[in-house]
């Protein structure tokens, strides 16, 4: 990028920068190729004047906000479409997708649930002549797809859905209902007006047997007019918190029909008399969750570095109040309680991404079982995805809201996009199984691990730490990291244990298993919670100890430091539980107090060259407050100038309404 025009703070700070940013640009990537071809897409899409908007869409209506986000979206898949053609796009990864439509629009785009969801559950659930069939026609875009599980009354609880789809063997046919209000599907992106197409997940009946929820492929518009079809009622459910591009709709069936093989059939099926063949694993139907819950990882990860870039940048080129007097104002950045603020958010993008590279290579490795028939590490894998889902996504939203208000009065400004990126994450901690449901389906795995470790069995891998842990001694502390990941398993162990041995008290003579849980959950999810920072901790610490070992030294050591932060803060955070758990003393307490803050003055140099690692261009990132040559002043006005207000010296309510109310109090 060209230096010139950067504000001199920027300047000074990239010259103090004492690592390589290109280093890390790469290793962020996957390697030199891999940053170039991002880079090469990036700069058609971004620099391609039919993106750039005249009136920022904040000012625009919900409708032609969405017919905006729409427009441009067809433009980014047309070029993407040429670039797959061009070439394989093997390092072209799903989260470099997610990132490039964020310089599209600022908000989501209404074909996320396309790529994102439509696709995945094709790939995943349709049998092979399906996907032939199917899979192409989506992937080219030539159908538009969403989800549609979700109804009005039913969301965390999938079994209660009420769309039935009932199977009618003399036309071979399913026929679909939503027999009540709250049986309309509520909530899928892209639903409303901008898909054809959609999985919808319904409750099956054949030859008057209920079997519970499948997938099925259901055309919803015509491919021509895009007009509902017969039978079909569907349409938007109106403005939220965030995702206001994104399109989410409800749906109603009236006596729909579907032909017998629009039923997704890779795992279980209904042959033509009506037969019903059952899945191997019943929860193979929620196989597109999971895979969605391991990729939301790489999503947060990029969130987050967008936050961290916009921030660090703005409290670098931001001065305000003295340290000392007769001195110049301080940038906001020197202020330790502002590198409290931020830090925390840098390391924990780099700790997510690199978590969710571990989890995906898991899932990779699982999935790939199933498809040999092996089940055995699915429910491990689902009590994974569900803890980091649920705990990675309340961080995120955590660290962005940290990220917003280290901006100040500035932060609020929609220009800074930090209100934007807000919504966003959020909405992430509701979708794809909301935070305490998922949170609960971890405690069972737990639950169970727990009467592995009273039997003596051997446990799978992500629990075996468990076992070392199941006396009632306090755990010998140490202040390294080994011992801080040590502290956090056993931690982990202690709530277990509590909670298993809750459910054991509340289940008093009368009083059913379920009924005990409940009583119990608060300590579950706590348990849970720190399961999941005891893997955050273990595995982002044995990868970045590893990814440094492939860089030079010097960005090797910001790794560790970034690492290191990451335990540090969290030990400090949870010192409770660790003054519960380990035997750590308020000597050790005050030690890791002194390595934090040591940590967070080792860091600042390179504050500004660690977000620069991050690569994410002006038009990504969208903000006044963390362009790359921190013109923060000049963008803050200009952007206030495009406000349609301005447009006029004198607004014309003030003839229509303030001036006759100045004249009425006059009288
Ligand atoms: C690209 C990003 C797009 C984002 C846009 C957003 C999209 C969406 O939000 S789509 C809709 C997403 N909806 C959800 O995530 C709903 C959340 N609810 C559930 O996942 C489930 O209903 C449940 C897991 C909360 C409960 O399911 P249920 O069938 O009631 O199961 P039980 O509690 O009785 O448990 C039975 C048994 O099954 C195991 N299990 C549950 N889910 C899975 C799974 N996905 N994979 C593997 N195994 C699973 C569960 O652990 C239990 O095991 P046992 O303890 O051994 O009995
Ligand atoms: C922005 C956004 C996009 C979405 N996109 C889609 C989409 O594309 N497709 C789709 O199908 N859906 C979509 N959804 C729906 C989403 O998956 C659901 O909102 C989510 O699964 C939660 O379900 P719910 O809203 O019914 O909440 P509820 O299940 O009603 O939960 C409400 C409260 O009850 C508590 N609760 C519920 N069950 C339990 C339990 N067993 N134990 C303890 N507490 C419980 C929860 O913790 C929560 O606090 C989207 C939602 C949002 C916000």
């Amino acid at each position: 990028m060209a230096e010139h025009n950067v504000c001199v703070e920027l300047v000074r700070e990239r010259q103090k920068c004492t690592f390589e940013v290109q280093e890390l640009i790469h290793l962020i990537d996957g390697g030199i190729t891999a940053t170039e071809e991002r880079r090469e897409v990036e700069n058609v899409v971004c620099t391609d004047p039919r993106i750039k908007d005249v009136v920022p869409e904040e000012y625009l209506s919900h409708k032609e906000r969405y017919e905006n986000a729409i427009r441009k979206n067809c433009i980014l898949q047309e070029i993407l479409k040429k670039y797959t053609e061009k070439r394989t796009w093997d390092n072209f990864r799903p989260s470099n997708k997610y990132r490039i439509s964020s310089g599209v629009v600022k908000d989501i785009s209404p074909f996320m649930l396309h790529t994102g969801m439509f696709i995945p559950t094709l790939v995943n659930q349709s049998d092979d002549e399906q996907k032939a069939k199917w899979v192409p026609k989506a992937m080219s875009m030539e159908i538009i797809g969403t989800y549609a599980q979700t109804e009005l009354g039913h969301g965390s609880f999938i079994r209660g859905l009420e769309t039935t789809a009932t199977y009618d063997p003399n036309t071979e046919e399913f026929v679909l209902n939503t027999p009540n209000l709250t049986s309309y599907k509520w909530w899928p992106g892209g639903l409303a007006h901008t898909a054809n197409h959609c999985i919808v997940v319904a409750q099956l009946y054949s030859k008057g047997q209920h079997y519970g929820v499948h997938p099925f492929f259901v055309q919803i518009r015509d491919i021509e007019t895009h007009v509902p079809l017969p039978g079909i009622k569907v349409g938007e459910i109106g403005p939220k918190l965030g995702f206001q591009t994104a399109n989410n709709g409800f749906l109603g069936f009236e006596n729909f029909r579907i032909p017998r093989r629009n039923m997704l059939m890779k795992n279980a099926q209904v042959l033509k008399d009506g037969t019903y063949i059952k899945s191997k694993n019943d929860k193979l139907t929620y196989g597109t969750m999971v895979f969605v819950r391991v990729i939301i990882l790489f999503d947060l990860a990029f969130e987050l570095s967008r936050a961290a870039t916009i921030a660090v940048r703005y409290s670098a080129v931001r001065h305000q109040s003295q340290l000392k007097a007769n001195e110049p104002e301080l940038q906001i950045i020197d202020y330790v309680t502002q590198q409290h603020k931020l830090f925390i958010g840098v390391s924990t993008s780099h700790v997510f991404r690199v978590v969710g590279l571990w989890l995906w290579n898991t899932y990779v490795k699982v999935n790939a079982d199933i498809g040999k028939g092996n089940m055995d590490q699915l429910p491990e894998l689902h009590a994974l995805a569900c803890c980091l889902k649920a705990v990675c996504s309340r961080d995120a939203a955590a660290r962005v809201e940290e990220f917003r208000l280290a901006c100040g009065g500035h932060g609020f400004m929609t220009s800074s996009n930090l209100p934007i990126i807000n919504g966003i994450v959020s909405a992430s901690i509701t979708y794809e199984g909301e935070f305490s449901v998922l949170m609960l389906q971890t405690a069972r795995f737990l639950m169970k691990a727990w009467n592995g470790v009273l039997a003596r069995k051997t446990l799978t891998p992500t629990v075996s730490y468990l076992s070392k842990f199941s006396n009632s001694d306090r755990v010998q502390w140490a202040n390294t990291t080994a011992g801080i990941i040590s502290g956090f398993q056993a931690a982990a162990a202690g709530k277990t244990k509590e909670a298993y041995a809750a459910i054991q008290s509340y289940l008093k003579p009368g009083t059913d298993y379920e009924d005990a849980w409940n009583s119990a959950s608060v300590q579950l999810v706590s348990a849970s919670e720190a399961h999941c920072r005891a893997i955050l901790c273990e595995i982002s610490w044995s990868e970045m100890q590893r990814l440094s070992k492939t860089v030079s030294p010097n960005l090797g050591k910001v790794l560790l430091e970034l690492a290191e932060l990451y335990l540090t803060y969290w030990s400090l955070e949870k010192r409770g539980d660790l003054l519960m758990y380990t035997t750590i003393s308020t000597a050790d307490i005050a030690k890791l107090q002194a390595r934090y803050e040591e940590l967070l003055a080792l860091i600042r140099p390179n504050a500004v060259g660690i977000v620069d690692g991050f690569d994410i261009r002006d038009e990504i990132l969208n903000s006044t407050l963390g362009a790359y040559d921190g013109r923060v002043y000049e963008r803050l006005m200009e952007e206030a100038k495009k406000s349609p207000l301005n447009a006029e010296p004198v607004n014309e309510s003030f003839h229509k309404y303030i001036k006759p109310l100045m004249l009425k109090a006059k009288l």
